[in-house]
């Protein structure tokens, strides 16, 4: 059995912005940070990063999370009372289809999930034809909250259609969670605030783990009754950190030190997009931010062809999502390019018909227990 090698670097990663490598800037932060138990909420590092995110939300309290999974499934079972209820969301909503039916077991809830009409992000028309109505119907689960992800496979949420959900959800009274993996993601590329998507929703699960590069975690934020009630089932299943002070000021320095360089990477992917679109390869998406990803089905492409051609270029890719951020390189990028052709050629010569679940993420490298 190989030995698994130490993993250096993430300059030819484009399997998933969550394998950008901790600078010596982070690491240097951790050697000064504080060393409180943040369970009993008495890490100074720890409230300083969540007051800091909270205030860039313009949210009166955050709560630091060891994941966005935990971060997501505490804060939708936060907003919610007294099933039986529903949530409704994208049917490729990271809560719904890889947080390890989270929103069954600790939620109890069923999921409405939603094709957007326009194929890319649900339209309110879209969210008022499969809203769950509390009408007294004993038959069905009345939904109690709408889980939007922004962005979504890279897709930026419109603003105006977000002030638009926003309004339907008070004048209904459905709570609005946010999914914002890659929110700092959205906000750089659109100009939008994180202030301003904090209007919008209830509560946010800002990532700092992905494209900001932080080595963990994410910061919910919302109102403090709201919070504090998180940070009842973050406990509960099991999420308390004792000493997390240090992981907290790395991710305090990655924002200040990678916000200023996620455009770069939204220009990389942009550029693989032109490339793809002038090669007749067809996308999935739009390319609004980090992510290109190739239509395999229609392509005839498949998923392992695409990685063996990533291996001969020497770029690490997982199938159709091409992921960038900003430790991507510029010689990277042009092996992409190739990979990505060449898998394309491959796919004209010998086509592959999809005809089973199709698997976007590819747990990385297993290690043979
Ligand atoms: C859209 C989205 N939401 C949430 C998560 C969960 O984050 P984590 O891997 O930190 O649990 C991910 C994965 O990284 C994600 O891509
Ligand atoms: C694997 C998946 O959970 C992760 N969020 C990613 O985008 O890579």
């Amino acid at each position: 059995m190989s030995e698994l090698q130490p993993y250096t670097s993430a300059a030819n990663d484009f399997r998933s912005d969550t394998f950008t490598t901790p600078t010596e800037n982070m690491m240097k932060a951790a050697l000064t940070a504080s060393i409180g138990d943040s369970v009993y909420n008495e890490d100074v590092d720890t409230i300083a990063l969540e007051k800091k995110v909270a205030k860039m939300a313009g949210k009166p309290a955050g709560l630091y999370c060891v994941s966005g999974t935990l971060s997501n499934q505490i804060a939708i079972r936060s907003h919610l009372y007294q099933p039986p209820y529903s949530i409704l969301c994208d049917y490729r909503a990271h809560v719904y289809t890889h947080e390890a039916a989270g929103l069954a077991m600790l939620s109890a809830a069923m999921v409405v999930p939603v094709r957007p009409s326009n194929g890319d992000y649900m339209t309110l028309e879209d969210i008022k034809e499969n809203i769950v109505p509390e009408d007294g119907d004993i038959h069905g689960a009345p939904t109690k909250l709408i889980s939007l992800e922004n962005t979504l496979h890279g897709i930026i949420y419109p603003y105006e259609e977000l002030v638009r959900i926003k309004q339907f959800c008070v004048e209904n009274g459905y709570k609005l969670h946010c999914d914002g993996a890659r929110i700092w993601n959205a906000s750089v590329q659109s100009g939008v605030s994180l202030e301003q998507y904090g209007e919008i929703f209830d509560s946010i699960s800002i990532c700092l783990s992905k494209s900001i590069g932080a080595p963990m975690g994410s910061v919910l934020v919302g109102e403090l009754p709201f919070i504090k009630k998180c940070n009842h089932f973050k406990k509960q299943c099991g999420g308390g950190i004792r000493q997390a002070g240090m992981m907290a000021k790395m991710a305090s320095v990655a924002i200040d030190d990678t916000l200023p360089l996620l455009k770069g990477s939204h220009e990389k992917a942009r550029k693989l997009g032109d490339f793809c679109i002038e090669n007749g390869i067809i996308l999935e998406s739009p390319v609004d931010t980090n992510f290109v990803f190739l239509d395999l089905k229609r392509n005839f492409m498949k998923d392992d062809v695409v990685i063996k051609f990533g291996e001969k270029h020497g770029v690490k890719l997982m199938g159709g999502r091409v992921a960038f951020h900003y430790q991507i390189t510029e010689e990277s990028l042009q092996k992409v390019m190739l990979a990505v052709k060449e898998a394309f050629e491959h796919s004209k010569a010998f086509p592959h018909v999809h005809d089973g679940p199709y698997k976007m993420y590819r747990s990385p490298t297993p290690v043979k227990y």
